[in-house]
């Protein structure tokens, strides 16, 4: 680990080597402000030695057989695995994350990133069909596309890096990856564990910087066909903009305003601190966290009285400290765009009922300039409200009541966004209908973030283009190719 004046210097990864930049950026400790890290602040020049390197490498990864690119796969799986204890403390701390969630759920599943993919790359068929009429049979074959662009996040780094890692390099291609600069600490890690577990020179690169410079550089690159983004709707309204010269084929992972629908039959003991969870986990920095949850008339009370209790008790406290359920959010910016949300809902006449300007915040002398928030309930908002509209993406959840089931499904489909969709009721009929009738690419009913990852994982509307799943990357990341034969 290189370390100068006791601050921890990442290098971009490109070729198998670790190479140093020109100039670097800031990394903050989100539990006190603090600068610990700096990042390569790469552009253009990086991009395209990435491209060189990624270019090289193509002939003889993509050549390779599925069973063997998937050993190596599992082998980058294990080592990952052997070193989950570092992992989920770096990702902690660089994220501001509980110790807890990143040990649990961040770094088991990048492992398991890796594992799914090595498996169902070995489970892939094509197609073929008969023309009898006219003497002819077609199949179709897939090839790896080329040079993957793979740009992620800042909320969930290492998970949601790998989810695109693995599935582009298992069906063959080379990757350029561009992590968040905020939180690039664990992509430099793994870069470490590529040659152990056999993957080539060239085949994983990663180039470290802001999306500006570095991002836009690879966006823009005429060799790089295929981009797999997950992050903001206006970066990848830009993303859009950048590729469209070259029309490539574009994956586009957004933001959500994830409604909780709740029915007076829901089970509230199940329903409560599952939604406490999607609402708060990661300190509410999920795309699928829940914010605005509509609890029917005759248990609205109830619900608001025992959500607001709970709300309470998830315990907001440095990361490191394993009994927290709460750490700190990602930056000062973000963290003063999350308190103007909660001020503006305020001005509008809203209630905060717990939370932010609410209740006292008690953190140790060394955190109180970390970027620390509490879980924070809204009430009696407009469905017009800017936070009953927008992405917050942060700990802050509204509650609003709903009559019938007609009503709720208008008023949850009634914003730009179509991610997920949490639905509670203990009639079977009932949950069938309305998860049939939400705007939503997911649906959870009386659960919440439980993943399988066969299947296809994506937004509606303004919230992505595309899914990604074991068959919707493994399309994404290859060309396919219809072949007829006359006999
Ligand atoms: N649907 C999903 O699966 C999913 C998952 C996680 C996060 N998100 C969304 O991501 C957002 C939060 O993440 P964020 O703040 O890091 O998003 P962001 O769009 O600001 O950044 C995402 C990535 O894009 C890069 N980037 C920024 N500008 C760029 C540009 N002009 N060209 C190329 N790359 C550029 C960033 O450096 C970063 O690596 C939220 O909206 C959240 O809902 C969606
Ligand atoms: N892509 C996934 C989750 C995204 C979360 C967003 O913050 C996944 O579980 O595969």
């Amino acid at each position: 680990m290189a370390e100068t004046k006791a601050l921890l210097l990442l290098e971009n990864f490109i070729d198998g080597k670790f190479l140093p930049c020109n100039s670097y950026i800031d990394s903050y400790d989100p539990s006190t402000g603090e600068v610990y890290c700096r990042v390569p602040n790469s552009g253009k020049d990086e991009v395209e030695a990435a491209v060189v390197a990624a270019r090289a490498a193509f002939p003889a990864w993509s050549s390779r057989s599925p069973q063997e690119r998937s050993q190596v796969l599992y082998q980058l799986a294990d080592l990952l695995e052997q070193s989950l204890d570092v992992f989920a403390e770096a990702e902690s701390k660089d994220q501001g994350k509980t110790i807890t969630l990143a040990r649990t759920m961040d770094i088991p599943r990048s492992v398991q990133n890796f594992r799914f993919f090595a498996s169902s790359i070995l489970h892939q068929t094509a197609e073929c069909t008969q023309m009898e009429h006219q003497g002819c049979m077609h199949y179709t074959v897939r090839d790896p596309v080329g040079i993957a662009g793979l740009i992620s996040p800042w909320n969930l780094p290492l998970y949601l890096l790998t989810w695109k890692i693995a599935p582009a390099i298992a069906a063959g291609n080379t990757v350029i990856a561009k992590p968040s600069e905020l939180t690039s600490v664990t992509a430099w890690m793994m870069c470490k564990l590529l040659e152990k577990a056999g993957v080539p020179p060239g085949v994983v690169n990663i180039v470290f910087g802001t999306g500006p410079r570095v991002g836009e550089a690879l966006v823009s690159h005429p060799e790089v066909p295929v981009i797999s983004f997950t992050g903001s709707q206006p970066t990848a309204e830009r993303i859009t903009q950048l590729s469209a010269p070259y029309c490539k084929k574009l994956s586009l992972e957004l933001g959500g305003k994830n409604p909780a629908i709740i029915f007076e039959d829901a089970n509230l003991e199940e329903c409560i601190p599952t939604t406490i969870r999607s609402s708060f986990a990661n300190q509410g920095e999920i795309c699928l966290c829940t914010s605005r949850i509509f609890v029917q008339k005759s248990i609205y009370n109830d619900f608001l009285k025992r959500f607001v209790e709970a709300a309470r008790m998830w315990k907001v406290g440095i990361p490191s400290d394993p009994s927290a359920s709460m750490g700190a959010l990602i930056s000062k910016a973000h963290l003063e765009k999350v308190r103007n949300y909660v001020k503006r809902a305020c001005a509008e006449g809203a209630q905060v009922l717990c939370g932010e300007g609410v209740d006292k915040l008690i953190l140790p002398p060394r955190n109180q300039t970390g970027y620390f928030m509490l879980p924070t309930v809204i009430t009696d908002i407009k469905d017009e409200s800017c936070c009953m509209k927008e992405e917050i993406f942060g700990p802050v959840t509204c509650i609003v009541p709903f009559d019938n089931e007609e009503e709720v499904i208008q008023r949850a489909n009634n914003v730009k966004y179509g991610l997920a969709a949490t639905v509670w009721s203990s009639n079977v009929g009932r949950v069938h209908r309305v998860a049939k009738k939400l705007q939503s690419g997911l649906v959870w009913t009386n659960c919440w973030l439980i993943r399988e990852l066969n299947l296809p994982f994506g937004g509606m509307k303004s919230s992505g283009v595309g899914r990604e799943g074991a068959k919707e990357s493994y399309e994404f990341f290859t060309e396919v190719k219809t072949i007829t034969i006359k006999h």
